[in-house]
């Protein structure tokens, strides 16, 4: 660390104590406007209905009660929309408090006196609001912080480049509005700062990084040119990191016409979700919409078909045991991810335009109200250059018309009288009332009674028939599963043998009859479904963040893209850890003039002995290059007989924890291995099993499968059995499950037999021991 020089910091200190002092007077009168303000919405929430006119009986009242409560709903809302910016507002200042900046830069613009600018989460200006104590992270003069050293320099305004020179660039730590250290900065932001951050335990949730965001992480966040931004980024190269941070940045840059609600992240696990939504918050953020893309594929096939998850899927693949089924799906999987695909089914879609598209039979209690032949006659008499989905539509208006004449028969059948004595006394009184409402004059009795009776029975048919009503206003009576099946009647695609094709279509099919739809069929299925009844594409939505973007397969990337037509889009991936089987060429697309690539090759996360073994394994790792700090070099424990492999990770487990470690991970490469595994470490010590359920991890030891280690980091991680990972398949799985360790990585495998991977690692970049201890089994 460049040494503190005391009259320095002491001047700084004192700035410091001040810009305080002013954020300490600035929350006070706003937590005194606060008061009023939450008194007010007290108080309208309290006589919100003494101030409203409320009058049903002629329509012109009506209408009025409605502007009335409207009138006033807007007026608490709008007092309460001030007091969540309050609240807001007191957050940032509180966080601003205990650390208002963590870097300053002195900016001479050309012509202009030399200005210090002092960098924090927010922005906070003096009582006249005239000069900055403090600049947003996100301004445009803030960018020159984290893309220059000192000497010439130029920050973007909308009119044009301000050029000039940075003549300083400093750097604070500032706890509790205490200088820690200060430290002036050479070349980039202060190795010494991130070398400082780096060196720390890893925490279960993921931090912000907004104080030492380098040069070329700084790009992505700010680049808002292109439609698509594409970021390649090896392991730990600070690609989910930096997304946040872009996220955060464009809430500020847009913050006219862009809210948290407008960005939707798609993660690759409910764990991941919960490990990164601090980072927004921290940086004074709200969370943007998050969801994994399985969930949204659930959503989207339906309750009628249970959805297989991408893990069992990969799971499969990786079970040496079932290498026949395995090899099946692999061909699965491989034709029904691609575009290929896709096309087949444009096809299909295409000729059910004139004929072929298959329905349900609409019945009640036996009784049929609308054949499936009726409705596909019925449908094919629309305008047949009328789009699909629109013809949809209109069939669904004639069935809900048509279904009104069948709810009047049924009105008059027997049942009806049955049911009659089974209401309750609230109906008759619904009846009653509604009775009187109908007839503003005296009837008679009887009269009376026949109405209420017509009532009652609307009631119970209404009520039984709403299964149906829901049936049909959701179109459930399109039988998308024949229609998905029929695919697999037809001929051969050229893409595949003849017996491959034969396999999938007899496989696919079976698996449909019982209510399961494979992984690898879930997007196609959406798709077919969505081309059948139109898209759902989310308007709302205006940034889409996708996070492990080499997981998804060239027919979801289209797809996703297809639902939000109007947004713009960020996909941040690394080839090298592509787990699943599906191969996506998107990361490695030539560049079109709407996308903008990154491409990011320093590893943040790990020590460079871990990286200098990791890239190794991964394809082209040539590339990556590690950052200086440091740490043990791996170690390859060789275990002369698999039976003893558990204790040996329960001993490193015991060391590692000795080391005072706060996060230590044992990877595993399957499901079954991690239970194995943790029945026995559980009877030993403290330790948790990840599942691909588990939606948050604690400090400690966790037991889990490589799949579900992606996005996250621990301080120590352990491979256990190494040697199972030898196909070209797991090369990615093994790359990823090595990238998590931060400080330590251990390699358990079996005497003599490293696998493929590590064999053709560098001998002088790991460490090779013997487990010599023999251990009880
Ligand atoms: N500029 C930075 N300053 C401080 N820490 C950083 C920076 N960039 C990355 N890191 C740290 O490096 C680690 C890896 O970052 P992150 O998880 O964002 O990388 P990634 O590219 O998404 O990784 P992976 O693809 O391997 O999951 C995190 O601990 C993160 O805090």
């Amino acid at each position: 660390m460049t040494e503190n020089k005391s009259d320095e910091v002491l001047q700084e200190q004192k700035r410091i104590n001040h810009v305080i002092s002013e954020i300490g007077e600035k929350i006070n009168k706003i937590k005194k406007n606060s008061q009023l303000i939450s008194g007010d919405v007290g108080q309208l929430r309290k006589t919100f209905w003494e101030d409203v006119t409320v009058n049903f009986d002629e329509a012109d009242d009506v209408l009025e009660t409605f502007t009335s409560i409207k009138q006033q709903a807007e007026l608490l809302g709008e007092r309460e929309r001030s007091y969540g910016q309050i609240h807001k507002q007191l957050n940032t200042l509180n966080k601003l408090k205990y650390s208002p900046y963590f870097g300053r830069i002195d900016f001479k613009e050309n012509g202009e006196e030399t200005e210090a600018i002092y960098i924090g989460i927010a922005s906070f200006m003096d009582k006249e609001e005239q000069n900055f104590y403090i600049y947003d992270w996100r301004a445009p003069i803030s960018s020159i912080y984290y893309d220059y050293s000192k000497g010439p320099a130029k920050y973007e305004i909308p009119e044009g480049a301000v050029e000039g020179e940075l003549v300083l660039k400093r750097q604070f730590i500032i706890r509790n509005g205490k200088v820690i250290s200060l430290f002036d900065t050479g070349v980039t932001i202060g190795d010494e700062l991130l070398l400082e951050v780096l060196g720390n335990q890893a925490s279960t949730m993921m931090k912000s990084i907004v104080a030492t965001i380098q040069k070329e992480q700084n790009k992505i966040i700010r680049n808002d040119s292109k439609k698509i931004l594409v970021v390649q980024g090896v392991a730990g190269s600070g690609k989910t990191s930096a997304a946040l941070q872009r996220v955060a940045y464009l809430l500020y840059r847009h913050r006219k016409t862009l809210t948290a609600d407008n960005i939707m992240l798609f993660s690759p696990n409910p764990l991941f979700n919960s490990y990164v939504s601090t980072v927004l918050p921290e940086l004074g953020e709200e969370n943007m919409q998050q969801s994994t893309f399985l969930e949204y594929l659930v959503n989207r096939v339906g309750k009628g078909l249970e959805v297989e998850d991408p893990f069992s899927q990969l799971e499969i693949l990786l079970d040496a045991e079932q290498q026949e089924k395995a090899s099946f799906r692999l061909k699965s999987i491989e034709y029904k991810s691609s575009l290929a695909f896709k096309e087949k089914i444009e096809e299909e879609i295409h000729r059910f335009s004139t004929n072929g598209i298959i329905f349900k039979t609409i019945a009640f209690g036996g009784k049929v109200f609308f054949s499936k032949e009726e409705l596909a006659r019925k449908f094919y008499e629309f305008d047949a250059t009328s789009s699909i989905p629109n013809r949809m539509e209109l069939l669904k208006e004639w069935i809900q018309k048509e279904m009104k004449k069948h709810a009047k028969q049924e009105r008059k059948q027997v049942w009806v009288d049955e049911e009659m004595d089974l209401l309750d006394k609230e109906d008759y009184l619904k009846a009653y009332k509604l009775t009187q409402k109908k007839s503003n004059k005296k009837i008679g009795e009887f009269a009376q009674y026949e109405e209420e009776e017509k009532i009652l029975r609307r009631f119970i048919v209404n009520r039984r028939f709403k299964g149906i009503y829901k049936f049909i206003k959701n179109l459930e009576f399109i039988n998308y599963i024949a229609m998905y099946k029929g695919i697999f009647m037809e001929e051969r695609p050229k893409e595949l043998p003849i017996d491959a094709w034969e396999t999938i279509c007899v496989k696919t099919m079976e698996h449909l009859k019982h209510k399961k739809i494979w992984n690898e069929d879930a997007t196609p299925f959406a798709y077919f479904k969505d081309r059948l009844e139109g898209k759902k594409s989310n308007t709302g939505i205006k940034q889409v963040f996708i996070d492990e973007a080499q997981d998804y397969s060239p027919f979801q990337m289209a797809y996703i893209k297809e639902l939000y037509p109007y947004s713009r889009m960020t996909l941040l991936g690394d080839v090298n850890q592509a787990i699943y089987a599906h191969a996506n060429n998107e990361l490695k697309e030539e560049d079109h003039k709407e996308i903008e690539r990154i491409v990011l090759t320093k590893s943040y996360r790990s020590t460079q002995e871990i990286v200098e073994f990791t890239k190794e394994i991964a394809a082209n790792g040539d590339i990556i290059e590690p950052f200086n700090r440091h740490g043990e070099k791996p170690v390859i424990v060789e275990v002369e007989d698999l039976n003893l492999l558990p204790g040996v990770a329960l001993n490193r487990i015991c060391t590692l924890k000795k080391k005072k470690y706060q996060t230590i991970a044992l990877i595993c490469k399957t499901k079954k291995e991690s239970e194995q595994v943790y029945q026995y470490l559980k009877k030993h010590i403290e330790v948790r099993l990840i599942e691909k359920g588990t939606i948050s991890y604690e400090k400690g030891i966790s037991v889990i499968p490589a799949y579900l280690a992606k996005g996250i980091e621990f301080d120590a991680v352990i491979l256990y059995n190494s040697s199972i990972y030898n196909t070209e398949l797991e090369r990615e799985l093994f790359y990823t499950a090595c990238t998590r360790a931060m400080h330590e990585l251990i390699l358990l495998t079996k005497k003599n037999q490293l696998n493929m991977f590590i064999k053709g690692i560098n001998p002088q970049t790991y460490m090779l021991q013997i487990e010599e201890v023999k251990i009880e089994k």
